[in-house]
């Protein structure tokens, strides 16, 4: 294969801190376009408007128990001693209203969910109750006081009529479902999900199929992209690898940019022979937004726009792909789909095990998270190289150790990022 050999211009970085980092690409995030989507469809995805309800819930008075609607103060004079008939004049399953006026001395059956006729004020659980039957008629015993409101849900209990229910930007989950539904928005707008182009460069890169040979690895990093694009809500599409090749990139990039809302690329960022990825953000046409950030691992970590779409050039080595990921892309993703809040969360947690490395940058390390007696542990993975693949799959979050540590000792304090996935197997 043809040697490309390298400029000065890709060994000549200049390091921004995450922050920074994060900072600069946000000016170039376009929100995606929004569609209208069936609301069974809308698991996931990001609300692109505020919802308020268009009527009081619940809308009718309903009532909590299985029992008897009555007027309360039929029941005034109610002890175990005295107690008081009332005429059963009609029975109210759920769906229906009263077909006859319950008057006082009078009592109508009626079912959990099912509408309290307007003229009564409480609702008596049928355990409470006795009955008996004279002439056809049946009447029920009450031998307690029964106050108003007892056991009837009133109109707009839980929502007004113009209430903000959702903003705009949250996600819908099964509580949002359950409030879309009951007001009868079966159609949604949300966000569309941002399509990613993911494709991996390297000479060494074999597809999963393929055999394997010395010298040669399979692409491995692509499918974890994949699977991150699709839990920060992105579509991931698939352009499988290129060989070390800038021209070949470039054609690659222009292409995918072209096509798709945002572009991913693992490998070729550093500064050795082959790494192509340096060269090409730093073309006329594209417009390099950093390529260098004081963190590992990742540091090689870049981000270019080219015609207002954002271009991430990710590490080769799996680790600090992954990372690179959910620092910058993950992020992106996220707030092109509306989302308030893009970053993923930072909680403390208390370090499992003593972290013994000297570190002159801000390392995210991949840790285990476990509840210990109520409190939050993160594990550290014992390897966490760059390069190191394995012990991905074992992450729950990522501590972040500061600059300038010397070590950290089990039993401290430590800050971590929460990643996304719940893994619950
Ligand atoms: N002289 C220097 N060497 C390196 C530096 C440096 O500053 N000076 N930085 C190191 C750091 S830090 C990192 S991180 C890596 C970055 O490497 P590249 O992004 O250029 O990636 P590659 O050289 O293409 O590959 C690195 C490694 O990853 C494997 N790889 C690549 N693609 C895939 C894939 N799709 N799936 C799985 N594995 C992949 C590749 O085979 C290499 O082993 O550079 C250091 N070097
Ligand atoms: O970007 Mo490299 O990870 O710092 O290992
Ligand atoms: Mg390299």
């Amino acid at each position: 294969m043809e040697k490309n050999l390298t400029g000065p211009s890709k060994f000549n970085r200049t390091a921004v801190s995450v922050s920074e980092a994060q900072a600069l690409i946000v000016p170039y995030i376009n929100k995606s376009l929004i569609e209208t989507i069936p609301l069974i469809e809308a698991h996931g995805r990001t609300l692109a408007e505020d919802v308020t309800s268009p009527h009081p819930y619940p809308f009718f008075r309903r009532s909590v128990m299985d029992g008897f609607a009555i007027h309360s103060d039929d029941t005034l004079s109610c002890s175990k001693d005295e107690s008081v008939w009332l005429e059963v004049v009609d029975e109210i399953p759920c769906g229906f209203t009263s077909s006859v006026p319950v008057g006082r001395g009078q009592a109508a059956r009626i079912m959990t969910g099912a509408h309290v006729p307007d003229e009564t004020d409480a609702v008596v659980m049928l355990e409470m109750t006795e009955n008996k039957i004279e002439d056809g008629r049946t009447y029920i015993r009450l031998q307690q006081v029964v106050t108003s409101g007892t056991n009837v849900t009133p109109i707009g209990f839980e929502l007004d009529e113009g209430e903000l229910i959702l903003q705009g930007g949250r996600q819908i989950l099964a509580g949002e479902m359950s409030v879309l539904a009951t007001f009868g928005i079966h159609h949604v707008n949300v966000y569309r999900r941002p399509t990613v182009a993911i494709f991996a460069t390297g000479t060494e890169l074999l597809e999963l199929e393929d055999p394997l040979q010395p010298g040669k690895i399979r692409n491995s990093n692509s499918y974890m992209l994949a699977s991150q694009v699709r839990e920060a809500g992105g579509e991931p599409i698939m352009l499988g690898s290129i060989m070390d090749d800038l021209a070949l990139a470039r054609l690659k990039v222009e292409e995918a940019l072209e096509k798709y809302d945002l572009v991913v690329t693992s490998g070729g960022v550093s500064v050795g022979d082959y790494d192509i990825m340096g060269d090409l953000v730093r073309q006329d046409d594209v417009t390099m937004l950093f390529n260098k950030v004081s963190m590992r691992p990742g540091s090689v970590t870049t981000a270019a726009v080219k015609g207002g779409k954002l271009l991430f050039a990710l590490s080769g080595n799996p680790g600090a792909c992954f990372v690179g990921f959910e620092l910058f892309v993950g992020p992106a993703i996220r707030k092109m789909m509306g989302v308030n809040n893009p970053y993923l969360p930072e909680w403390t947690a208390v370090l499992g095990t003593d972290y013994n490395r000297r570190n002159s940058f801000t390392r995210f390390v991949r840790a285990r998270l476990d509840i210990r007696e109520g409190m939050l542990y993160a594990l550290p993975a014992n390897i966490d190289e760059s390069g190191v693949m394995v012990t991905i799959k074992d992450s729950d979050c990522l501590i972040v150790i500061p600059p300038e540590t010397e070590g950290i000792k089990a039993g401290e304090q430590v800050k971590i990022i929460k990643l996304q996935g719940n893994r619950m197997w």
